[in-house]
């Protein structure tokens, strides 16, 4: 049973805290900067890798602290991703983070984690997250790279272009959603690639 609910956040305006910044910290962290330049991210570590280093230098909302997890790094956090390399720690994480109702996401446990990071393809405006119900994430990164590959980036300009067209109608809602429709529809005739 895949009950897995997907929402696009704006990490920019949400802080997030990442303990551990080793292989998995820095493969976690690059995504989500790859996806989300702006992203608030405080990285707390016993020790910082030299990649997480180089990755903190060019992003302009991280923070690195040198430190052993401690729950006042909690404070302040909406989001918690624990990836360091003792379980037991992970765990404690999980535990203080759900104790105070954030969400929690320990890198090599699915099951405690309250969310997956997936593939994330961006192509201008359009953003297709990826998941295997935790099952493959290899499945899942060679998905996003084949997407990355098909997609054109002239998608972008459809949606922009149907985002110009949606300023131009006038008419009530229940109009400009048929309009849109409309116009939209030769997208899923069969038969049709876009
Ligand atoms: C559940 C989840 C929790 C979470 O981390 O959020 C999770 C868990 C685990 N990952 C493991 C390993 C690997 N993870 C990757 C890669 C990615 N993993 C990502 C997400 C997720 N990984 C979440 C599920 C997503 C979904 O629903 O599909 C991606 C998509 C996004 C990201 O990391 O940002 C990113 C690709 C990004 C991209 O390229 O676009 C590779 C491939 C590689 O590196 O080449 C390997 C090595 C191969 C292998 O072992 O499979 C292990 C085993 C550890 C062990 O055995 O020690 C576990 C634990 C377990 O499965 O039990
Ligand atoms: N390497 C891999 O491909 C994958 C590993 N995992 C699991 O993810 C976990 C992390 O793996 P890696 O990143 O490879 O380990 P790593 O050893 O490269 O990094 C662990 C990081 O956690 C930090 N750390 C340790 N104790 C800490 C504490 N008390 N407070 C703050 N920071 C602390 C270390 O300083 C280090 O930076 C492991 O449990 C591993 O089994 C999960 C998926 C894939």
């Amino acid at each position: 049973m895949n009950e897995l609910f997907p929402i696009f956040l704006k990490v920019s305006q949400l802080n997030v805290l990442l303990v551990g910044a080793g292989l998995v910290g820095f493969e976690k962290l690059s995504f989500m900067l790859k996806s989300s330049p702006h992203a608030h991210v405080t990285v707390v570590s016993k020790e910082i890798s030299d990649p997480v280093k180089e990755l903190a230098q060019h992003a302009k909302n991280v923070t690195l602290i040198v430190d052993d997890y401690d729950e006042k790094y909690l404070g302040g956090k909406h989001i918690v991703i624990a990836a360091t390399n003792f379980p037991e720690i992970n765990k404690q994480i999980h535990h203080e983070a759900k104790e105070r109702y954030l969400l929690v996401n320990v890198a090599d446990t699915p099951q405690y984690c309250d969310f997956y990071l997936g593939g994330i393809v961006t192509k201008g405006n359009l953003k297709i997250a990826i998941s295997t119900n935790g099952k493959s994430p290899t499945t899942a990164k060679r998905l996003r790279q084949l997407l990355e590959e098909v997609l054109p980036e002239e998608i972008n300009d459809l949606l922009d272009n149907l985002n110009a067209y949606r300023d131009t109608l006038k008419g009530d809602f229940e109009y400009k959603v048929k309009a849109m429709n409309d116009i939209t529809e030769i997208l899923v005739e069969k038969g049709k690639v876009i």
